[in-house]
């Protein structure tokens, strides 16, 4: 396998080659039975708390569109929830498929939503830098939110609309003043497991909270992150339709809820 990605020839079923913990015991994404989830009394609500000023410039890498924040400070954090301590605002970023029946990653009931937003926290207070913390067991927080095909996201559009200036892998433009809260649903009602990443390296480091609420987005919004490229300037042009994930085997894990 040349480089990792989401064809036949190099998508998830492939990653397992170059990532054996592909095949771990605490892998993301999973499939949700809501029946199965465990009401815990010891959550708290949780607790986002972001500076628009954080938001530094929006980015394709060839894999996902993601919008980098400053995390050189505590001035955009997660805290309360599942988790202790302060968890430092790193990047947020979204997954999608080649048609708006299928694109989140986490599914519930067998459901699939047709995206899914992903808010990349690390363990600031424990770790003293991202790439520690995405070594550790409690190094990373992550806060899914499910898009569900319907009306246009005014919210989204601030996105969408910058799209069309990074299609090549590798582009990326200033973005700034943005509050990632604007993406998030009016109920922060969430189920919480044990995961990891979604894209290799897989590092078993992430505590998820997926957000059960999902906010909207329209088939012309999920059109525009279609139309970015996977490939940079010097290769032929291949559109990114889809970057998820499939559901992993649960192993025994829990999902709690709040
Ligand atoms: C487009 C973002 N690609 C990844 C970039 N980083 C990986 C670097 O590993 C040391 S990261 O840790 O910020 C994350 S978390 C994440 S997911 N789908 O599990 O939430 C994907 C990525
Ligand atoms: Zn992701």
């Amino acid at each position: 396998m040349l480089h990792w990605g989401y064809d036949e020839h190099n998508g998830p079923a492939h990653w397992k080659e170059v990532f054996p913990v592909a095949n771990g015991d605490r892998q993301s994404p999973i499939d949700i039975k809501t029946e199965e989830t465990k009401y815990d009394p010891s959550l708290r609500p949780l607790n986002p708390s972001y500076d628009p000023a954080s938001a530094k410039i929006i980015l394709n890498n060839g894999h996902s569109t993601s919008v980098e924040f400053d995390d050189t400070v505590n001035k955009s954090v997660l805290t309360g929830g599942p988790l202790s301590g302060t968890y430092r605002l790193r990047q947020i970023h979204f997954h999608w498929g080649s048609n708006d029946e299928a694109g989140s990653e986490h599914t519930v009931d067998g459901m699939k939503y047709a995206a899914e937003l992903h808010v990349v926290h690390w363990n600031a207070e424990k770790y003293s830098s991202f790439v520690e913390a995405a070594c550790q067991s409690d190094g990373l927080a992550v806060m899914a939110v499910f898009l569900k095909i319907g009306e246009c996201n005014p919210q989204l559009n601030k996105i969408t609309d910058r799209l069309d200036t990074i299609r090549i892998k590798g582009k990326k433009a200033l973005f700034t003043n943005f509050d990632p809260s604007c993406l998030l649903p009016k109920s922060l009602d969430y189920w919480t497991y044990f995961g990891s990443l979604t894209v290799p390296p897989l590092l078993e480091s992430v505590i998820w909270i997926v957000l059960r609420e999902p906010i909207s987005v329209c088939s012309e919004q999920l059109a525009k992150f279609r139309s970015l490229l996977s490939t940079a300037e010097d290769e032929v042009a291949c559109c990114l339709l889809r970057n998820f994930r499939p559901p992993q085997p649960l192993r025994g894990r829990e999902v709690r809820r709040n």
